[in-house]
């Protein structure tokens, strides 16, 4: 298992219309985060994925972020991008694993090849225990809680914390390391999730995305 239990992840991404945007400035995150004691990296599309790499031995969670307005599915929706974010140099691949109608194979058979065809381990995004539960039966070397508020599903539920109950629904009843990710945006929420048995944490917005940072600031003082 590549990510150490207890690991903190920082999930460096900036989307094209974010400054930070771009291979340069991911790498740039990613550095810091291992020097301030991160122990694996969140990454998104092959580019930055290439450029993180170049930068750090620490374990990659490599996605590929597609949009297709034809389907909800955009983390990793296919074997194509799978294979395109392992040979950038991502460890793990990360994906959607819900089973909503996705570009491509049924995730379940997506999940088996990439174990077998590509020889990574797979980091499976979901939003509710069912989902975990059917992850973990395809073979997910993890299972997160990265897309709890995000799906048709789920939204009802969105808090502006993150799904703490979900966290410890899965812990409690599927069997693989499981993975806080989502709105841990403090240390004290972080430490909450490895109180409750996360395997670990992944932190995105709250660490490398200033702009947000600062809109938290400004929305504070208006
Ligand atoms: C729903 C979705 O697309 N989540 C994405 C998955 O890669 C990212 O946009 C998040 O930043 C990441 O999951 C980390 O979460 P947070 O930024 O809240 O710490």
């Amino acid at each position: 298992m590549l990510i150490p239990k207890g690991a903190l992840v920082i999930s460096c991404q900036a989307r094209a219309d974010n400054p930070l945007h771009g291979p340069v400035y991911m790498a740039a995150m990613a550095r810091a985060a291992e020097q301030g004691g991160a122990r694996g990296i969140r990454a998104n599309g092959a580019d930055d994925i290439v450029a993180i790499r170049a930068v750090t031995t620490l374990p990659i969670i490599g996605i590929a972020k597609v949009w297709d307005e034809r389907f909800p599915v955009y983390i990793t929706p296919g074997f194509a991008q799978a294979d395109e974010i392992a040979r950038a140099g991502a460890d793990i691949i990360g994906l959607d694993a819900t089973p909503r109608p996705r570009d491509g194979e049924a995730v379940e058979h997506l999940i088996g090849r990439i174990r077998s065809e590509l020889g990574c381990e797979v980091f499976a995004d979901i939003a509710t225990l069912e989902e975990g539960r059917a992850a973990h039966a395809a073979g997910a070397s993890y299972v997160a809680t990265t897309l709890s508020g995000y799906t048709e599903e789920t939204v009802s539920r969105k808090t502006e914390g993150p799904d703490l109950e979900l966290l410890s629904a899965l812990v409690a009843q599927v069997p693989v390391p499981i993975v806080a990710e989502g709105r841990f945006d403090t240390p004290e929420l972080v430490a909450e999730a490895f109180r409750r048995g996360a395997h670990a944490v992944v932190v995105g917005t709250a660490i490398t995305n200033p702009r947000e940072i600062t809109r938290k600031f400004v929305r504070a003082i208006s």
